[in-house]
C-alpha cells in the first residue's frame, strides 16, 4: 500500500526540479534539516518535500520499524542467519547502564575489555613496552583485514589532530593486502627490536591476516631468534576466538577478546579499536564512544521526524526505489576523512548488498545502492564530471567539519585557515550547483550545450561542529544506523556476510592448482584455465 503511495507522490515531485523547489520555498532549510549534537543533517537538496517523508513514515510504520529497532536494543538474535544479536551498541555503553542479555552482564564484559585495553595504551604510550631484547617498542603494526583494518585506519587517520604525544614517540602503521605489499614495504622500513604487531581478526581465520601474520613472525625470528618470549614480546591478539590465538602463540596476557555479537564491520569500538586508542589515547577512544553512545540513544528515542538515521534511510529508501537511483557518492570535504568513503563502502554494501529476505524470498525492489566516493576536492577533479554532466542520477552526502585548526604547530595560523575556508566554499558550491544547475549561474541561456549544467542531482550535507572523537562517532553511529533502517524497510538481514563465502573456498582449490599441488584442469572454465595456463607457463 506505501509503495503505491509513494509511487503516485513520486509522479508529482518528478515533474518538480529542484531549482524550483527552492525558489517556491525560501525556509525549505529551515523546515528539512535536523541536529543530533555535533551533526547537522541537511536534506533540503533532497528531491523531496514535507509530504515525501510522512508518505515514507507510512512505509516504516507498515515494516514495524519501531518493533525492529526494540529488537536490536534488547539483544534479540536479529542476525537470523547466524543466530546471533549485533550488540555495536552495547560497546558504546557508559559503564553503569545496564545491559544483561540472558546470563550475561554485557556492561562488565565490555568494560572489562576498555580497562585491558587501557592497560596496553598506557604501557605502550609510556614506553614501558620492551621488545625481547630489551628496546622500547616505538612502532606498532596492525594486521587486518576489512572491518578488522578499515575502521581503524579510518579514523586513525581521521583523529590525527588530536592525537596524544606519548614519551615513546610511537607510530601505528596498517597492513591488511593478502599479496603483502604493504607489509614488505613497512617490513623494510622497521626494526624488528623495536615493532609490535597487533593480529585483528574476529574470526581468527582471514587468511589474508594470518598469512601476512607469519610473514611478521619469520622477519622477527630471523633477526631474534626462534623463543618463544619474542612471540610474547612482539605480538598481540584481538579476536573472539581465544584457542585459535593461543594455538597460534599469543599469550593469553596479550589477549583481548571481542564477542560475536560484534560484526566484525560493527567493531571499531571493541578492541579491534585498539590502533585508535594508541593514536588519541584512551580518553579520545571514550570521547568517540561517547558520541557514538549520544547517536544511540537519539535513534532509540527521538520522533522520526526529527531522527536522523531515520531520516537518512528512509530518503536512501526513496532514491533508491521511488526515484530509481541507484548510485551514492561520499565526498567528505577534508583530507583527514580520505578513508571514509571506503569505510561507508563496507558498512553499507557488505551489509545490505543483499538480494534474499530474512524469509528466503528474492526481495522485491532494489537494495544497497552502489557506493563509492573520495575526498571532495580532489573528486572534483576526478569523477564530477560525470555528476554534473553525465547521464547517470547520483545521490551524494557531502560531509564536512565547519571548523578546523585551533593551534597552528608549524605553519602561519592564516595560511591554514584559509585553506580550510576554501574546502568549505567549494563543498557549499558543488551541492548548489548539483542541485540547482543553471539556475545556480547568471544568464545560463547565452551558454552552449556543452557548458550548461542539468542540475537536480540529490544531495546531503553532513556538517560537523568540528572533527573530533566525539563527532566522529556520533557520524558513524549515525550511518550504522541507517543502514539497519534500511535493510528493515527491505526486509533484510543486514549482520552477515554469506556472499563473499564462496569465493574464498574456490581460491583454496585454485590455489591448489598454482602451487602444482593438483595439475587437472577439469570443472575448470576455459577462461580461468586459459590465464592459468599462461600463469604456469
Ligand atoms: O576480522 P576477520 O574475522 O579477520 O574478518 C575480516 C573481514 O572479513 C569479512 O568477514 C568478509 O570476508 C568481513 O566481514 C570482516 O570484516
Amino acid at each position: 500500500m506505501s509503495w503505491r503511495i509513494l509511487a503516485d507522490h513520486a509522479d508529482t515531485m518528478q515533474e518538480q526540479h529542484l531549482a524550483q523547489l527552492f525558489a517556491a520555498d525560501p525556509q525549505r532549510f529551515e523546515s528539512l534539516h535536523c541536529e543530533c549534537g555535533p551533526v547537522l543533517f541537511d536534506y533540503s537538496k533532497q528531491r523531496l518535500s514535507e509530504q515525501t517523508l510522512s508518505e515514507l513514515f507510512g512505509l516504516a510504520r507498515e515494516s514495524k520499524l519501531n518493533d525492529w529497532i526494540d529488537r536490536l536494543f534488547s539483544g534479540e538474535q536479529v542476525n537470523c542467519t547466524e543466530g546471533r544479536p549485533a550488540m555495536h551498541w552495547a560497546l558504546r555503553l557508559p559503564a553503569d547502564a545496564e545491559c544483561v542479555v540472558g546470563e550475561e552482564n554485557i556492561t562488565a564484559q565490555v568494560h572489562e575489555q576498555l580497562s585491558r585495553m587501557e592497560h596496553v595504551v598506557s604501557k605502550l604510550h609510556a614506553g614501558q613496552w620492551r621488545g625481547v631484547t630489551g628496546e622500547v617498542v616505538t612502532d606498532v603494526v596492525n594486521i587486518g583485514v576489512g572491518g578488522s583494518d578499515l575502521g581503524p585506519l579510518m579514523i586513525s587517520d581521521a583523529l590525527c589532530d588530536s592525537a596524544v604525544p606519548t614519551s615513546s614517540r610511537l607510530t601505528v602503521h596498517f597492513a591488511s593486502t593478502m599479496d603483502g605489499s604493504q607489509l614488505s614495504q613497512l617490513l623494510r622500513e622497521l626494526n624488528p627490536h623495536s615493532t609490535l604487531f597487533i593480529i585483528s581478526s574476529k574470526s581468527f581465520t582471514t587468511i589474508d591476516t594470518l598469512s601476512n601474520a607469519e610473514t611478521a613472525r619469520h622477519w622477527l625470528q630471523r633477526t631474534l631468534g626462534d623463543k618463544s618470549a619474542v612471540l610474547h614480546c612482539h605480538f598481540l591478539g584481538v579476536s573472539s576466538a581465544a584457542a585459535k590465538m593461543t594455538e597460534w602463540g599469543i599469550s593469553e596476557e596479550n589477549q583481548l577478546q571481542i564477542w560475536d555479537w560484534v560484526g566484525g564491520r560493527y567493531s571499531l569500538w571493541s578492541a579491534i579499536g585498539l590502533p585508535i586508542a594508541l593514536t588519541v589515547g584512551m580518553g579520545g577512544f571514550r570521547q568517540m564512544l561517547a558520541g557514538a553512545h549520544l547517536m544511540d540513544e537519539h535513534f532509540k528515542s527521538a520522533p522520526w521526524e526529527c531522527n536522523l538515521p531515520v531520516l537518512m534511510a528512509m530518503i536512501g529508501v526513496w532514491n533508491t526505489n521511488v526515484l530509481g537511483i541507484n548510485a551514492q557518492a561520499i565526498l567528505p570535504y577534508d583530507g583527514r576523512l580520505k578513508h571514509l568513503p571506503m569505510y561507508f563502502e563496507q558498512l553499507e554494501m557488505e551489509s545490505n548488498g543483499k538480494s534474499v529476505t530474512r524469509d528466503g524470498e528474492p526481495v522485491e525492489r532494489n537494495t544497497c545502492p552502489i557506493i563509492w566516493g573520495d575526498v571532495g576536492p580532489n573528486a572534483q577533479h576526478a569523477f564530477y564530471q560525470l555528476l554534473h554532466q553525465g547521464t547517470e542520477a547520483v545521490t551524494c552526502d557531502f560531509i564536512m567539519p565547519a571548523r578546523r585548526y585551533h593551534e597552528a604547530h608549524d605553519q602561519p595560523m592564516e595560511e591554514l585557515a584559509s585553506q580550510h575556508e576554501l574546502a568549505l566554499a567549494n563543498c557549499l558550491a558543488q551541492s548548489r550547483l548539483l542541485a540547482l544547475g543553471d539556475a545556480a549561474l547568471k544568464d545560463p541561456e547565452s551558454m552552449p550545450a556543452y557548458k550548461r549544467y542539468r542540475g537536480n542531482q540529490p544531495s546531503s550535507t553532513l556538517l560537523l561542529d568540528e572533527l573530533t572523537p566525539y563527532s566522529l562517532g556520533a557520524l558513524i553511529a549515525m550511518y550504522e544506523h541507517k543502514v539497519f533502517v534500511q535493510s528493515v524497510i527491505w526486509r533484510i538481514n543486514p549482520f552477515d556476510q554469506w556472499g563473499v563465502e564462496m569465493g574464498k573456498r574456490l581460491a583454496v582449490d585454485t590455489l591448489a592448482r598454482i602451487r602444482g599441488e593438483r595439475e587437472d584442469l577439469e570443472g575448470v572454465d576455459s577462461s580461468t584455465a586459459g590465464l592459468l595456463r599462461r600463469i604456469l607457463g
